[in-house]
């Protein structure tokens, strides 16, 4: 029988990976004018191109906006919407949240849009028969890939997600039926922060991923932490909330 371990990458090419996830950040403020050369930019498009999808829809398309005029019409609609999102939170948090960073449209030198046609094969879908929102995470799985595959290249990547949908789509003269999955900030920045911006900020901790496992049926923990499963990732994480990467 053949050696399942054969199909694993060498130990450098694993932790290239590794680090790659773990180092991905969202960016939002440390863009630097420098163009991104199209070598570079179709690239990491094409890993997003190569994303899983259900029944192989490929549903996004690729919206590149580098119009000055363009990244403005879209900052207004964020701004909008950020003043909207503000009063959400308890007065307690509102000012935290207003004081955030949380897109960094037009400083970064490339948006890019990453939308899903939900018709793009057709009404029945291999796999989309029941779930009829399996679409719209195919198009979000190539938003990952690009995410990570720009990490590696050097360069950062803002998802900006506070907009009126309808607006946005007006913005950008996009039909209604398109849904905007991902509203991209992509540039070179001038360094990456070690953790989540909202995690310095004390918004919000990294759960301990322990806390979120259950076996065989829902809600059911290993309290004992008996399971080699539940102490491997104890341990992992805590490996790496202190040497900042996994595996050295
Ligand atoms: C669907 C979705 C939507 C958004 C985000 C992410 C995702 C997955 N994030 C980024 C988010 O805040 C960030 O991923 C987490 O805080 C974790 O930080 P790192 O990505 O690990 O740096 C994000 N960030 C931001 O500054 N403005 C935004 O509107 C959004 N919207």
């Amino acid at each position: 029988m053949e050696n399942q371990i054969d199909h694993a990458f060498s130990d450098a090419e694993r932790a290239a990976v590794y680090r790659t996830i773990f180092n991905r950040r969202d960016v939002r403020g440390q863009f630097l004018p420098d163009p991104v050369p199209d070598e570079v930019l179709a690239r990491v498009m094409l890993a997003a191109h190569h994303a899983p999808s259900v029944g192989f829809m490929q549903p996004w398309n690729f919206l590149v906006v580098r119009s000055p005029e363009v990244k403005q019409r879209v900052r207004d609609v964020f701004a909008k919407a950020h003043a909207e999102a503000a009063l959400m939170f308890p007065e307690g948090k509102r000012e935290t949240y207003s004081q955030l960073k949380l897109e960094g449209i037009v400083e970064s030198p490339i948006n890019l849009c990453i939308t899903c046609d939900r018709e793009r094969t057709g009404p029945v879908v291999v796999g989309r028969t029941h779930i009829k929102t399996m679409d719209l995470y195919s198009s979000v799985c190539a938003v990952q890939n690009l995410w990570l595959a720009a990490r590696a290249e050097g360069l950062g990547v803002g998802w900006v997600s506070i907009f009126n949908q309808p607006e946005l789509q007006a913005a950008l003269g996009m039909p209604a039926d398109i849904v905007p999955i991902a509203y991209l900030c992509i540039g070179y920045v001038s360094h990456f922060h070690e953790k989540p911006e909202l995690e310095k900020a004390g918004w919000l901790p990294r759960l301990p991923i322990a806390d979120l496992l259950y076996y065989d049926q829902w809600g059911q923990a290993d309290a004992e932490q008996k399971e080699s499963l539940t102490g491997a990732l104890a341990t992992m994480q805590d490996d790496i909330q202190q040497r900042g990467i996994f595996p050295k």
